[in-house]
């Protein structure tokens, strides 16, 4: 049995560790995650979160430690190569994450050659069309330059930017956090619905223990760039083992059991129609 979940481990991080200048800032981080998996990662602002998210997605080198992807290391040039294709990231500031001069069009036909190249327009109209719908977002929002978006809806652009290369995980840094709470319930929905359909893992970045809770299925807690806590969803909320998560879930001022999304539908579908 244990063989079977080893084997099946998409990507394994082995005492991964950074420093910036002298001091430490990640410490002998070690996790794993399965195929199809969505993973939280929680913890307070400056726990090393976001440079755990860079040293996975290759934008950080670590000092020490070892990142595998289905079992290889990622010092391998090429493994390196297929890997931060199938690793996309997701990152806070949507509106900052895009150029501002450039259309909705452009930024996912960039990323579409980039991952996908030599295919006829016609084919990268196809995928465009397709990016735009699993985001809910129609065909209009192309010619858009990102002023002319909203918050939210830039975030659904980022996400469709991300999954351009067909990835197999997703690193989701704070995505939510600048989005008003009923945006935040509607892009929940929406990687439910989209983790459901392409079977990607999510690394789920957040200091929301609320959020985290209501997309996750495992949870790390990561305390001054220690990995101090690892538990199923349930288990972590109802019977928290380490004093910081005990911390972080009395610091949660409503704790809704896996917050209802579904109340959101309406505000859901008022957004799409203020999309048209
Ligand atoms: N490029 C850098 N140079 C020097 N120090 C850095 C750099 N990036 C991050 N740090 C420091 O590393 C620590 C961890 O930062 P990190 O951004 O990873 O935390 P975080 O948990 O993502 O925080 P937040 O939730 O506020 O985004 C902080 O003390 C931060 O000041």
């Amino acid at each position: 049995m244990r063989m079977t979940r080893r084997r099946n481990i998409m990507l394994e991080l082995e005492g991964i560790q950074k420093h910036y200048q002298r001091k430490r800032v990640l410490d002998a981080v070690s996790f794993s995650i399965h195929p199809g998996e969505i993973v939280g990662l929680i913890g307070m602002s400056g726990s090393g979160k976001s440079t755990l998210a860079r040293c996975i997605v290759g934008l950080e080198q670590a000092d020490a430690g070892r990142l595998l992807w289905n079992g290889k290391a990622l010092t391998d040039r090429a493994v390196r190569k297929t890997c931060y294709q199938h690793i996309q990231m997701v990152f806070q500031d949507p509106r900052n994450s895009l150029n501002p001069t450039w259309t909705v069009r452009r930024s996912l036909l960039e990323s579409c050659r980039q991952f996908q190249p030599a295919k006829s327009m016609n084919e990268y109209d196809r995928m465009l069309e397709s990016l735009l719908e699993s985001v809910g977002l129609d065909m209009d929002y192309l010619r858009r330059y990102p002023h002319e978006l909203s918050t939210g809806q830039c975030q659904r652009v980022c996400l469709a930017r991300s999954l351009a290369p067909e990835p197999k995980l997703l690193v989701l840094d704070e995505c939510l956090s600048a989005l008003d709470v009923s945006i935040q319930a509607q892009m929940i929905m929406l990687l439910q619905e989209l983790h459901h359909n392409r079977q990607m893992s999510y690394l789920f970045i957040s200091h929301d223990i609320a959020v985290v809770a209501s997309l996750c299925q495992r949870v790390l807690v990561i305390q001054h760039g220690a990995i101090v806590e690892e538990a199923g969803v349930h288990e972590l909320i109802h019977a928290p083992k380490h004093p910081y998560t005990r911390s972080l879930l009395a610091d949660t001022p409503v704790f809704p059991e896996y917050m209802d999304v579904s109340e959101c539908e309406q505000e859901r579908s008022d957004e799409y129609a203020y999309q048209g």
